[in-house]
């Protein structure tokens, strides 16, 4: 049985997580909080799995690296330099990185593109998401992921085209660009709605995540598909074939 080491394991996806092991068939190596060292569970487990918070995200991957550990990184509010990091270290290990490991966001992804692709830069396109009171940052990772897809199907990247939250006199809206905006409250567990606009009509393609069993689910998936990949950098498509 592969064995999955989780750091934030005592999160809510931390917890989660733990829950769908052993019906996918794996088992649980332990878990690393904030306080702890995190070399002794990357030698513990077969693959890593990361859903903490971005400080700590260093730390782990370094961790990971030094063991030669497979991880998977569901941490969000990831920087530049972090994401500099995770392609330096999948030169030497597997790595896969996700704001999103559920299989309908991942779908949903192919379909922004795809509609991005198609409408052109005439629809204008904008990307909501809400979240519970408890996540620390925005956008959020799907809304990033989902804003790549839209850029790359319209051969861009979303940091060439992204406007973040408009206030004031922020004057009319430049063609191309693609807006994000986050809301936070109560216990929402992830709602993402991508909203394109032409003139006289409006398409939207939304996925509303009722639970995080479906985050956890893809994560374990994840996790055992990455176990048995060589070094190199990949997606959530990679695994579900999408
Ligand atoms: N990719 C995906 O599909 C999904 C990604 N996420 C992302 O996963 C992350 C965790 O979310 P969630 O479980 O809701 O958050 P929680 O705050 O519930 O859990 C975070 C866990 O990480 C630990 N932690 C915090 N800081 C550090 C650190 N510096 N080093 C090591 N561990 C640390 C916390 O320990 P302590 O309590 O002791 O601070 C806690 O156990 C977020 O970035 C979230 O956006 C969430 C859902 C799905
Ligand atoms: O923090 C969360 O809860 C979530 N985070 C991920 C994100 O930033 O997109 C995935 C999901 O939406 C829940």
């Amino acid at each position: 049985m592969t064995a999955i080491g989780i750091y934030g394991s005592g999160g809510r996806m931390g917890r989660a997580i733990q829950a769908a092991l052993e019906l996918a068939g794996a088992r649980f190596a332990g878990g690393a909080e904030a306080q702890d060292d995190p070399l002794p569970l990357a030698r513990a487990a077969d693959v890593l799995v990361d859903f903490s918070n971005a400080a700590g995200l260093d730390a782990h991957l370094a961790a990971a690296r030094a063991t030669g550990t497979p991880i998977v990184i569901g941490t969000t509010g990831l920087s530049v330099a972090q994401h500099e990091a995770i392609d330096a270290a999948a030169g030497e290990i597997a790595v896969l990185q996700t704001g999103n490991t559920s299989l309908g966001v991942t779908l949903l992804a192919t379909l922004v593109r795809e509609a991005a692709a198609r409408l052109g830069p005439d629809w204008d396109i904008e990307i909501v998401e809400m979240h519970h009171r408890h996540k620390v940052d925005a956008p959020s990772g799907t809304a990033l992921l989902l804003g790549e897809a839209a850029a790359s199907g319209r051969g861009s990247t979303l940091s060439e085209l992204r406007v973040d939250e408009r206030v004031g006199l922020v004057g009319a809206r430049t063609e191309g660009t693609i807006g994000l905006a986050a809301l936070r409250g109560g216990s929402v567990v992830g709602d993402h709605n991508v909203i394109l606009a032409g003139e006289g009509e409006r398409i939207e393609l939304g996925h509303y995540a009722q639970d995080r069993s479906i985050f956890a689910r893809g994560a374990v998936k994840a996790a055992l598909w990455l176990a048995g990949q060589p070094a190199g950098r990949y997606r959530m498509g990679d695994v579900l074939g999408l």
